[in-house]
């Protein structure tokens, strides 16, 4: 089964983050000047390092924008595997330092202890989320909804109506604290980051099917509730 989704193709990664950069400055200003303030949800990962740069230059009301993670590895925010030492390092720089910053890791020993304080935190998150970048490992996860052969909680996560789920992986380091699908959704637009040819091969076998245990990322291209825009390139 082929679905329909926006599929934008650069020919290098440096056109892809210069487009993806604007477009999500655009947005998250237009945001602001109609509501008075934006939310930005991000990812992890090695892809988006050059577009949180990028964005971080960018001219807008960062003091008015409202940024937190998709999901966070519950380890200390100094650690080098932490997402939100990631997003400070490489977003929460420059124009984009006086950005309204909510981390996902608190004080609790593990994330399911962890939840309920980092729901209260989301709560007051502006909602419905502005723009939300995804990324996808090469398993089909996003987020850290992983494949149910390794993370029996990823039922919870495409089905609560919490905010965030508590997920012990078992194919990737550390428990970790994510947003569940119905967060994700409850957006006005998502962009799927994806870079090289083995991710493609990826995104081409999820729109192939629909078995989202298989593949998490489908919970996110099945549906047809928020704009989903995937920009790749090679
Ligand atoms: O915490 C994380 O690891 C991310 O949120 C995760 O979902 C990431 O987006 C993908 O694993 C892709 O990672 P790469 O960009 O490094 O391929």
């Amino acid at each position: 089964m082929i679905k329909e989704t926006v599929f934008k193709k650069f020919d290098n990664k440096a056109g892809l983050e210069a487009q993806l950069a604007e477009r999500i400055a655009n947005q998250l200003q237009d945001a602001v000047d109609a509501k008075g303030k934006a939310s930005l949800i991000v990812s992890g990962g090695s892809t988006p390092l050059k577009l949180f740069e990028l964005l971080s230059k960018k001219a807008i009301d960062w003091n008015d924008v409202y940024v937190t993670l998709a999901d966070e590895r519950w380890v200390d925010t100094d650690h080098g595997d932490s997402n939100e030492r990631l997003v400070r390092n490489n977003l929460l720089k420059n124009r984009a330092a006086s950005a309204k910053f909510c981390g996902l890791k608190n004080m609790y020993a593990s994330p399911a202890e962890g939840q309920a304080m980092t729901t209260e935190l989301l709560a007051h998150f502006p909602k419905p989320f502005d723009v939300v970048v995804l990324g996808m490992g090469n398993d089909g996860h996003t987020c850290s909804w992983f494949p149910c052969a390794a993370s029996d909680e990823l039922e919870n996560a495409l089905t609560t109506t919490n905010l965030c789920v508590a997920v012990t992986p078992g194919s990737a380091p550390h428990a970790r604290i994510s947003l569940s699908k119905t967060a994700i959704l409850a957006s006005r637009q998502i962009y799927l980051h994806i870079v090289g040819e083995q991710k493609l091969a990826v995104y081409r076998k999820a729109m192939t099917d629909n078995d989202q245990n298989e593949m998490p990322i489908r919970a996110v291209l099945d549906q047809r509730k928020t704009p989903l825009d995937v920009y790749w390139s090679a």
